[in-house]
């Protein structure tokens, strides 16, 4: 499945049980060219428990574009309008939007040091972080929160001007970010519209990264560059983030696709 350009495979492990290795995660990941594999597990309260993996190997907490998705298999599934996905990190609800577009309930933004985290006490509206020559770094002082999983985000004059494949990993296994960290470059085209690419956690370079477009909202809200209801253009897709001031909660719509389905 596609959500705005991330590619997911996506098992349905309700009734047949997927405990697959790291070594299985990875080839499925390059057999399917998927930035993310998904399994769909049965969950006590929730409509569905989604636990992800990132193309690595690596399991992580959270995978926004990935909510999306699966949001969608289980509304038309079900036929609600609302749904329950648990992941490790947090209890996401997703809903149907206009225009076949999907919306998930990411939740709030979490911004202490410790919950990035971070492996010491920063001001995390710009993290003592430079990459390339010290005297005039190339990337310096990045915004970061957490959507559940780690953003660091760098806010550029033009996100196609950097060399992401060779900086993004100096980021994101930064000795700042004991679990490592997804790496945003952002370009702010004006209050209600973000240009970004997403160097991934586990992933890479991928055409769209949910949860890394909440953050760099988030992140640019915070630091008043925008509004809090912004339009995300990334290489893959759009999305619409609204970061809401009644629940602080941001809530993410945008487009979902299956591009193939097989049972096994
Ligand atoms: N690489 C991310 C997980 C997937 C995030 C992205 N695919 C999204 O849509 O949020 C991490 O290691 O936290």
């Amino acid at each position: 499945m596609n959500g705005a350009g991330n590619a997911f495979a996506i098992f349905d492990a309700r009734s047949t049980p997927f405990a697959p290795t790291q070594d299985q995660i990875r080839q499925i990941a390059t057999d399917l060219k998927a930035d993310q594999v998904i399994a769909l597990e049965r969950d006590a309260t929730k409509d569905v428990f989604m636990r992800i993996w990132n193309s690595d190997g690596g399991e992580v907490a959270a995978c926004g574009n990935g909510a999306r998705a699966v949001a969608h298999l289980i509304l038309e599934e079900t036929g609600k309008q609302m749904v329950t996905i648990q992941t490790e990190a947090d209890m996401l609800k997703g809903f149907k939007a206009i225009d076949g577009l999907v919306t998930v309930d990411m939740g709030s933004p979490l911004m202490g040091w410790e919950d990035i985290p971070l492996a010491e006490k920063m001001d995390v509206r710009g993290v003592d972080v430079k990459i390339g020559p010290m005297d005039n770094p190339t990337l310096a002082r990045p915004a970061v929160v957490s959507m559940g999983n780690p953003h660091a985000v760098f806010f550029v004059k033009d996100v196609n001007a950097y060399n992401i494949p060779q900086l993004g990993p100096l980021v994101e296994w930064h000795p700042l970010f004991p679990e490592g960290t997804n790496v945003g470059f952002a370009q702010v085209l004006d209050r209600e519209h973000i240009r970004l690419r997403v160097w991934e956690r586990g992933a890479g370079l991928t055409k769209a990264c949910g949860t890394g477009a909440c953050a760099a909202l988030v992140c640019a809200a915070r630091a008043g560059l925008t509004e809090r209801t912004v339009k995300l253009i990334l290489d893959g897709g759009e999305l619409l983030i609204d970061w809401r001031e009644n629940d602080d909660h941001v809530y993410m719509t945008g487009p979902v696709e299956i591009e193939f389905e097989t049972v096994i």
